[in-house]
């Protein structure tokens, strides 16, 4: 067994839990933190019992953003020589699937780990932020082109010139959150959907992530031909010949993640 000092990790059925846990820092991200997070994202990541990542906060923070008093002490020499940030991107190289169970504030590093995750679940109370350029710096973990992605230039220019907060409606219309859900069940909601993607094939879902990502790097024309490549693929599964033969049967799939 793992024992972590900044997070929580706790495995409930297929799904691997990771609670962020600096409480008194509104879980600002150290890099102990990010390391702590990204060895047990990869951990659960190799345990075939599981078949969905939840990575949340608290209610009043998913992430303050990265720790400004750990950056506050660094030169640029340390930051180009410890290449600083590059080794929270191990995160994005995880294959199960990751949700990003998200309340209160996600500002600065907390969105852009929230954008590294796959699907976000936000509670009501969700506020999100790349107000960097107010400590006279710019996004450094992915902002400035993950949210460009999922937002537009318009607003991703708007949030990280500004620096000003979104709260979870616009964020929902804008495209950056997969589902609002009430602040008292959020967790218990994001379980809900992670819990749903584990008890489905892993391997599946793991090819099904890869195909959507790869929208994200590739001409449409090559994307098209990666995903015809890939439901190929699927017909090398065992959970393909099962998950047909049960529609055929009229009874639910009993998928072996083979
Ligand atoms: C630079 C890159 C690439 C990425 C970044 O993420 S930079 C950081 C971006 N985030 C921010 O700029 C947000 C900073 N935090 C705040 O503006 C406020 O804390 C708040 C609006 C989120 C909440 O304000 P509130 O008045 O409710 O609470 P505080 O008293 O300000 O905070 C409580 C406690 O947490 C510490 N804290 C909060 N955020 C960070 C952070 N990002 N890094 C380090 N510490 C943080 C805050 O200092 C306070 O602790 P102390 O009382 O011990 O000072």
């Amino acid at each position: 067994m793992t024992t972590f000092e900044t997070i929580i990790t706790e495995q409930r059925g297929r799904v691997g839990i990771i609670t962020l846990n600096r409480p008194k820092a509104l879980n600002a991200l150290n890099s102990q933190l990010m390391a702590e997070v990204v060895s047990a994202a990869q951990a659960y990541d190799t345990d075939p019992s599981v078949g969905a990542i939840v990575i949340t906060g608290s209610e009043r923070a998913f992430a303050a953003g990265a720790d400004i008093k750990e950056m506050s002490e660094k030169t640029y020499v340390d930051m180009l020589s410890e290449d600083f940030f590059s080794a929270w991107g191990h995160l994005v190289e995880v294959r199960t699937p990751v949700i990003a169970a998200v309340a209160g504030f996600a500002l600065g590093g907390g969105c852009e780990l929230a954008m590294m995750c796959d699907i976000i679940i936000a509670a009501e109370n969700a506020v999100f932020g790349q107000p960097e350029i107010n400590l006279g710096v710019i996004p450094g973990i992915g902002g400035s082109q993950r949210l460009t992605r999922a937002i537009g230039k318009a607003k991703a220019m708007d949030m990280v010139l500004t620096g000003r907060r979104m709260k979870v409606e616009e964020a929902e219309r804008a495209g950056l959150v997969s589902r609002v859900v009430p602040t008292e069940s959020y967790l218990d909601d994001a379980i809900a959907v992670a819990t749903t993607i584990s008890e489905l094939s892993l391997p599946i879902t793991i090819l099904a992530k890869q195909a959507v990502n790869r929208s994200q790097e590739v001409s449409l024309a090559e994307g098209i031909l990666f995903e015809r490549r890939v439901f190929h693929s699927t017909f090398a599964t065992d959970d393909q010949t099962e998950g047909m033969a049960a529609f055929v049967e009229k009874r639910d799939a009993n998928f072996s993640h083979r």
